[in-house]
């Protein structure tokens, strides 16, 4: 019999859109990450954890087969692979995010219905088949292309194309534009699977556990600050209402009995909103500071 194996095994983009953003978040996380664009592997032994270098298109194929635990993709490429072996989004990383499109040369199409009949060229065959599928729109010939389809309805492969679009200057470019609603919205993701049976599966789960709570840490700590301020009592409920953290702020009394000073996390957008709010309602010394690293 062999050992139980008891490292958790991570997959992470190696090139692409999303590799350098999901290096920095395990980064952020606490976690050692390659510096060498050849390194096909890494191993962080403070952390008990492996990193896999692995194309983004084929890191659903590694999770969803169970040799590696857990793996950072795309929702759209997660969904193209369509795999039937129980892997499954944990949680969206914040990153990465473009939404999937139909486009076709300039005036051609308005609707996805019009494609009936018609050939539409993409990188994501598996999940624009399905769409239609779902859609019950029949008889679109997918054609699968490797890239660039921007160029195959000028070249004469197809009529129309799906694709990723982030700012929408390639389309433009190419003298296309979107049409119909957006098939799909994505953004970087954590997906699991079922490892293997000869894992030890209670240090893996900890370690999976210890992982997801760390890049929750790292998403919290880029989408909040901390606020402080103080303000007369009399006006405190209206103000928690203004900032009711994420559980509850901390209130804490002043030499002055008549006001408080209250602590609590607000969303980094609503920043400057919220102060203004607040030294509306009379509230002083607001003070904003960010959040360096967290576990909620
Ligand atoms: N501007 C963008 N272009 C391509 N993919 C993007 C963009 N913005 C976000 N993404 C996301 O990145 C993932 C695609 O990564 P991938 O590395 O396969 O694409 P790529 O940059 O087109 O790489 P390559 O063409 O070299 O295979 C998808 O999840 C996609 O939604
Ligand atoms: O809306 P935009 O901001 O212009 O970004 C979207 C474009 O970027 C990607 O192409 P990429 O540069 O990766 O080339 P590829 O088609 O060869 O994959 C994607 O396939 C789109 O063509
Ligand atoms: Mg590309």
């Amino acid at each position: 019999m062999s050992e139980p194996r008891t490292t958790l095994r991570v997959a992470v983009p190696n090139k692409g859109s999303l590799s350098e953003s999901a290096m920095d978040m395990l980064s952020e996380a606490g976690y050692l990450q390659r510096r060498d664009r050849n390194e096909l592997v890494l191993v962080d032994e403070v952390n008990g954890v492996e990193f896999f270098y692995l194309r983004p298109r084929d890191v659903a194929v590694y999770v969803g087969s169970g040799i590696l635990h857990l793996g950072l993709t795309g929702r759209d490429l997660f969904q193209d692979a369509s795999v039937e072996t129980g892997a499954q989004e944990i949680m969206g990383l914040g990153f990465g995010r473009s939404t999937f499109r139909l486009a076709g040369p300039r005036g051609s199409f308005t609707a996805a219905e019009e494609l009936a009949g018609r050939r539409v060229a993409t990188t994501y065959d598996g999940l624009l088949s399905n769409w239609f599928a779902t859609q019950g729109i029949d008889d679109v010939e997918v054609v699968h292309l490797d890239g660039a389809v921007e160029s195959s309805v000028r070249l004469g492969v197809a009529d129309a194309i799906a694709d990723v679009v982030e700012t929408g200057n390639t389309l433009k470019a190419a003298g296309m534009e979107t049409f119909g609603a957006p098939i799909m919205e994505s953004e970087a993701i954590l997906i699991a699977g079922n490892g293997k049976p000869h894992d030890d599966a209670q240090a893996i789960e900890r370690d999976t556990q210890r992982l997801i709570r760390r890049l929750r840490g790292v998403l919290v700590a880029r989408q909040y600050v901390m606020m402080d301020y103080d303000i007369r009592r009399e006006n405190l409920d209206e103000a928690m209402a203004l900032t009711p953290g994420l559980e509850s702020p901390t209130i804490s009394p002043l030499a002055d009995e008549r006001w408080v000073a209250v602590r609590s996390m607000v969303p980094a957008k609503r920043t400057n909103q919220l102060m203004d709010e607040l030294y509306d309602l009379g509230a002083r010394a607001i003070l904003v500071s960010t959040i360096h690293a967290c576990r909620i």
